[in-house]
């Protein structure tokens, strides 16, 4: 680790009026690590903190309780995921961290619900926590607005048109997840650690973290870890193996892992942006420079997200 590089701050209100300057900046950290700051976003802070209070309630609850809603219960795997249940480093121990998933709020008479549609279906809410669903839809509702403004501006730093993922965007499938990480233990298995290194499956992750820190990212140059310490109301944004696909590998999805050396309890929230269950990723016109081949052929975001799952689950 070291300070020598490190991830830019970028503005959500100049992205999103296409301001030059800061997408010339968005191209250059896209290119460079995938990874980003971004304040000036428009979430309301209290909804953030209310996201968070939410998370602390329920994770403080007893194994028995949270198991009412474990994501076994559901073929779509929305819930509580224990303590140790992925192992996003091939090769690692489990992870030191338990979860909570959210999907869109769909009722079990929804279309995509009854075709079986990959990771679709109705969301588990913990009894007796009359504030949890509403808050969290809530949330989903603002971060996927959110996210799809990321896509715009990540159109312009491509050199496409402010418009051009919008089908991409329309009905994107999306996961919020509540995470909770216990300390590092003073004598961890060789490996162990609150989340492996891993590259995110999906376009864009809006990631919230408190102030325990412990987040890293490795540089594709230098292959070396830099920290990403928490700045307060920033999201940390990061470009999944979507992206990179798509781009052919021009913009990068980098590694990244969590320690939590804090001493503390961590909680984060990480809110995946897959996309449209149908659309077909394919090289982008802007991305092949002439006689380069495509790296990847073309794929569905539904099957590229069924196959990563399947990846980092055992399954
Ligand atoms: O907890 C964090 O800060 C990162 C979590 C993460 O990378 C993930 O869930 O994909
Ligand atoms: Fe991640």
């Amino acid at each position: 680790m070291s300070g020598t590089i490190t991830i830019p701050v970028l503005s959500g209100q100049k992205l999103f009026a296409g301001d030059p300057a800061e997408i010339a900046a968005l191209r250059r950290a896209a290119e460079r690590h995938g990874f980003l700051y971004l304040v000036d976003h428009g979430i309301d802070p209290a909804l953030i903190a209310g996201v968070f209070e939410q998370a602390h309630a329920f994770f403080a609850r007893p194994d028995a309780d949270k198991d009412a809603v474990h994501l076994d219960r559901t073929r779509h795997r929305l819930g509580w995921e224990p303590l140790k249940a992925q192992t996003l480093e091939e090769g690692s121990p489990p992870d030191l961290k338990e979860g909570f998933y959210v999907g869109p709020d769909v009722t079990a008479d929804d279309p995509r619900v009854l075709a079986g549609r990959f990771g679709v279906g109705p969301n588990q809410w913990p009894g007796d926590m009359p504030e949890f669903q509403a808050t969290m839809n809530a949330y989903f509702t603002a971060a996927a607005s959110l996210a799809a403004d990321v896509m715009g501006a990540l159109a312009l730093a491509l050199d496409l048109p402010g418009d051009y993922f919008d089908d991409f965007n329309r009905d994107a499938s999306c996961r919020l997840r509540l995470l909770h990480y216990p300390p590092q233990p003073a004598n961890p298995q060789p490996g162990e650690k609150g989340c492996g290194a891993h590259t995110d499956f999906g376009s864009v992750t809006l990631l919230l973290q408190d102030e325990a820190g412990g987040l890293q990212v490795q540089d594709v140059v230098t292959g070396e870890w830099i920290d990403a310490p928490p700045i307060a109301g920033a999201y940390v944004v990061n470009l999944g193996d979507l992206i990179a696909r798509w781009t052919n590998h021009r913009f990068q999805s980098n590694p990244h892992r969590v320690i939590n050396r804090s001493g503390k309890e961590r909680y984060s929230v990480p809110f995946f942006f897959t996309g449209n269950p149908d659309y077909v990723v394919e090289c982008l016109p802007t991305c092949l420079a002439p006689g380069e081949t495509p790296k990847y052929p073309p794929i569905t975001t539904e099957r590229h997200l069924a196959e990563s799952y399947a990846r980092t689950y055992g399954g």
